[in-house]
């Protein structure tokens, strides 16, 4: 009996055994691929629970050292502060984003302190410390973009003097990139690199953040006149180009997962070192799968993951970036 009818070229061959595998890989997620987000609270030796994000925590100032130590001691190498800025001091304006006694700003020092080669990535954006909830300034309804984007620039100046590697701006108003890098060059901060949330969706899949900062109950409306359609992907290149031309050393992409076609197209036409962001909603998605049993911990973080390498990331800001850290320490 004759094998013509078989096709020679067999693709299996290539998955026949372990080391086979191993030697046609084409990517690999590693530990330097991955960007933990934290949050901070106010308080003392606070360490709260977040209910839609299981083991997520806000953890307070003083206990901040110990909480970062563990993605230290993996080898990860940057973490993203966000604050959970008390009610109390929010206002219409974000004014408490300019207190160089801040949360954000006294957990920064806090970090550089016990860890001076570990990067520290500060978001900028106002929404943490507004009473609506919006990234910007708002008048007679609408959010104003240059208002905006001048308080931005005295936010990113703040947060850099108080330590900050990457200025991280994910406020989406136009031209935040090129304001940004004008003050802090003005400033001494040359070498401040830009970590621009350049394609961010006006998405669902933020709201378990919201939930952890406490600003989802406070938004009103939604963030649809500066955060971008879904339904778009063009615009996304227009976005990329321009926050390039103002001076954005890295760019990223998010939500992650299902914005991976956004990923491919960034890195193809412009080969800059992109970012994506796994959100909250994402982890969450995949958490409650898990803790139900209906999808293996282990196996789902890292395709998750390798999902984002096959796509054309540099790296991953993810929630699960402690877990995957283990597993890819644990791997051999
Ligand atoms: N500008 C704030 C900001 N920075 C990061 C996230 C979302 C992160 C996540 O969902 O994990 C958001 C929320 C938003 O734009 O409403
Ligand atoms: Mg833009």
């Amino acid at each position: 009996m004759s094998n013509a009818a078989y096709p020679l070229s067999r693709p299996r061959r290539n998955r026949h055994d372990a080391f086979t595998r191993r030697l046609v890989q084409e990517h690999r997620l590693h530990v330097d691929n991955l960007i933990w987000p934290i949050f901070v609270c106010e308080g003392e030796n606070q360490r709260q629970k977040v209910d839609s994000m299981p083991g997520a925590e806000r953890v307070s100032v003083d206990n901040v050292v110990e909480h970062v130590r563990q993605a230290v001691d993996l080898g990860i190498p940057a973490v993203a502060i966000f604050p959970v800025t008390p009610m109390s001091v929010r206002d219409a304006t974000g004014t408490e984003a300019l207190n160089p006694d801040n949360l954000m700003c006294r957990a920064s020092r806090t970090i550089k302190d016990a860890f001076p080669d570990l990067g520290i990535i500060g978001d900028v954006a106002l929404d943490p410390y507004t009473d609506h909830g919006h990234d910007g300034v708002i008048e007679n309804g609408r959010i104003l973009n240059d208002a905006s984007v001048e308080i931005l620039r005295q936010q990113a100046l703040n947060q850099a003097r108080a330590g900050n590697d990457i200025i991280a701006p994910s406020d989406m108003m136009d031209g935040r990139v090129k304001a940004i890098r004008e003050t802090l060059d003005g400033n001494g901060y040359d070498t401040t690199r830009i970590m621009a949330y350049t394609a961010k969706y006006a998405s669902a899949f933020y709201g378990p953040f919201r939930d952890a900062l406490g600003s989802g109950s406070l938004l009103h409306g939604d963030k649809k006149t500066y955060q971008m359609d879904p339904a778009n992907s063009d615009e996304a290149m227009r976005e990329v180009e321009q926050d390039l031309r103002e001076g954005a050393d890295m760019i990223m992409v998010k939500p992650g997962m299902p914005y991976l076609d956004i990923i491919r197209r960034v890195r193809e036409r412009f080969e800059v070192p992109t970012f994506a962001y796994q959100v909250s909603g994402e982890y969450a998605m995949l958490m409650g799968a898990i803790q139900n049993g209906w999808l293996d911990r282990d196996r789902t973080i890292m395709e998750s993951l390798i999902a984002f390498k096959r796509a054309g990331c540099n790296g991953i800001l993810t929630y699960f970036a402690l877990d995957a850290a283990r597993l890819l320490r644990d791997e051999r």
